[in-house]
């Protein structure tokens, strides 16, 4: 039997009805909607396992997410929802699964991918992972001179770095204060000399983290961590007591000179952006324990099983993904700001920027013809109050129009309680501000100057989302990051993409390839690219031929670029 193409999300009647309902709520002010209904911020909240979403200062009302909701079912969420949790191929480009709700479930939970029940095995590296974060903690793990280890370095990139990283900025006053913890990921030689300033190598494990352990950046990096372990310890003997591997290609991990002993699994259905929570996550755990651990876990299936189990018109991330839809397709949003109002969150919007970007950053449908409507948001963000000394202007007064999530907690981690009212105070103040603003004629009436009065106006009807929980940790991390990750998936199944693939990195990396030869080799192959590119490459080689290193605290050569 043919199989009947999927309608573009366009073409469907739902997506006129939206249109119809711009047109209506056109002008419509959220002071207006807000007088109309003083019920407005009950009806537009919801609270999951105590993180709470506060969506009535968005330019809807209950007819818009009524249709916003219709289009969720009518492209059928509800069943792509069901298909990832069933372990259904729902990458189709990769032909795999896109299973990491099974890194989460519970021991005794069933999850089937290829006929096979994977959660014993998603167990056994988490127990594995454990009693190896044990022995590092409790100093049992003894490096090749027999001195605990007190540094532990993760090298990896994208997914592999950004989850890990993010997360024990997040996590940091829950980790141990015994250990360092740092991150390497740029192929920039600076990234790891900074990185390993001022360690002993003698009591530094590397975690090297790697899918598919063909990364270049990473193996690079890998590579000079090796060197120099070897040349500070005098034996190539030690890499088995200082290195560790996290990938799925273990053949690769062989090779590169770690034994599969020293190796931490996981699988093809875990992308590398949706693989915090497996062996990805291993420097986090050494950093903030197993039980921290598996209590962000646990945050992490507490958001998967209502996103399994809510009704669309009620589902968390089902809601911030259509209301990202309404403002990215029938407002003309380009972007989306991600403001945390919390300093340990400052590589959040980092992270989402990959989860978001890298998975819906497609303009071809799952079909394989061209999208016809904008798909994934440029998302982008900092912490408050920061961001309010900074871009804040751009959003209050600014032409473009910047959907916000604002991200808040309603007890401080650490720090005296005036510092946290004074945060909380400028959040909440920021999104009344921005929903509302302040008309000519409040201005006026404040007694200012009259030619000044349109540069002290604010429209207002600048859209957030405030997403409110008690505290930050581990357990609420895992709700926000699987929060997202829901999200992202839901709009890539309102656009009839495939969230789940990153074609688009690719050329960029063969490109890379080729030059790499052309800038390293003494006998180069004909640089063959455009007047421009071969010109800087030229460039570059006449500065690599006069190159001088520079001396410890002297100047760098300029003599490329001056
Ligand atoms: O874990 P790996 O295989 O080293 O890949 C790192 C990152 O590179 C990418 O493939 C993009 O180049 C990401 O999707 C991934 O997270």
């Amino acid at each position: 039997m043919m199989e009947l193409l999927q309608t573009p999300v366009d073409q469907r009647p739902q997506w006129a009805a939206l249109a119809e309902h711009r047109a209506r709520l056109d002008g419509v002010s959220l002071r207006r909607l807000f007088a109309e209904n003083p019920g407005r911020a009950s009806e537009f909240t919801l609270g999951v396992d105590g993180l709470l979403l506060d969506y009535s200062k968005n330019l809807i009302d209950a007819e818009v997410m009524g249709a916003l909701v219709d289009l969720a079912y009518a492209t059928g969420v509800h069943r792509r929802i069901e298909a990832m949790f069933e372990g259904e191929r729902i990458n189709t480009t990769e032909d795999r699964a896109a299973a990491h709700v099974a890194l989460r479930a519970a021991r005794d939970q069933r999850m089937v991918i290829d006929g096979e029940n994977v959660v014993p095995r998603v167990h056994h590296v988490l127990d594995e992972m454990g009693a190896f974060a044990t022995r590092i903690r409790s100093g049992a793990w003894l490096g090749y001179t027999g001195k605990a280890i007190k540094n532990v370095v993760n090298i990896g990139i994208g997914g592999s770095d950004l989850g890990p990283v993010m997360a024990a900025e997040a996590l940091s006053a829950y980790s141990d204060p015994g250990l360092n913890v740092r991150f390497v990921s740029n192929v920039d030689g600076s990234d790891i000399v900074s990185a390993l300033r001022g360690l002993d190598q003698s009591e530094t494990l590397y975690v090297v983290v790697s899918k598919t352990f063909t990364t270049v950046e990473t193996l690079t990096n890998a590579r000079t961590a090796r060197r120099l372990l070897v040349d500070a310890l005098g034996n190539e003997d030690a890499v088995r007591r200082h290195f560790v591997a996290v990938s799925t290609n273990a053949k690769q991990v062989r090779h590169f000179g770690i034994e599969t002993e020293n190796m931490f699994g996981f699988w093809d259905w875990v992308g590398g952006r949706y693989s915090v929570e497996s062996a990805v996550g291993l420097s986090l755990m050494i950093a903030i324990g197993p039980e921290n651990f598996a209590s962000m876990t646990d945050g992490f299936r507490a958001m998967d099983t209502h996103f399994r189990e809510a009704p669309l018109a009620h589902n968390m991330p089902v809601l911030l993904a259509l209301i990202g839809l309404w403002y990215n397709n029938f407002h003309d949003a380009q972007t989306h700001a991600i403001l945390p109002y919390s300093t340990y969150l400052a590589r959040f919007p980092a992270y989402l920027q990959q989860l978001d970007m890298e998975s819906n950053g497609k303009s071809v449908d799952t079909e394989g013809r061209l999208v016809r409507v904008r798909t994934g948001p440029v998302v982008w963000g900092e912490p408050g109050t920061n961001g309010q000394h900074a871009f804040y202007q751009l959003l209050h007064q600014g032409t473009h129009l910047v959907p916000c999530d604002f991200i808040g907690f309603l007890r401080p981690v650490d720090g005296p309680d005036e510092h946290h009212d004074l945060l909380m105070a400028n959040f909440f103040a920021q999104t009344e501000a921005l929903a509302f603003g302040r008309s000519e004629e409040e201005v006026a009436a404040a007694g200012v100057r009259a030619d000044l009065v349109p540069h002290r106006s604010f429209a207002g009807d600048r859209p957030t989302n405030t997403l409110l929980a008690g505290r930050l940790n581990p357990f609420v991390l895992g709700q926000l990051v699987a929060l997202y990750e829901h999200k992202v998936f839901t709009q890539g199944v309102l656009w009839g993409i495939n969230s789940f693939d990153q074609w688009g990195v690719e050329l960029g990396k063969v490109l890379a390839h080729r030059i790499f030869d052309e800038l390293s080799q003494d006998e180069p192959p004909a640089p063959g690219h455009d007047e421009s590119t071969n010109s800087l490459v030229s460039m570059y080689r006449t500065a690599a031929a006069r190159r001088v290193r520079p001396r410890p605290g002297g100047d760098r050569d300029g003599a490329a670029v001056r």
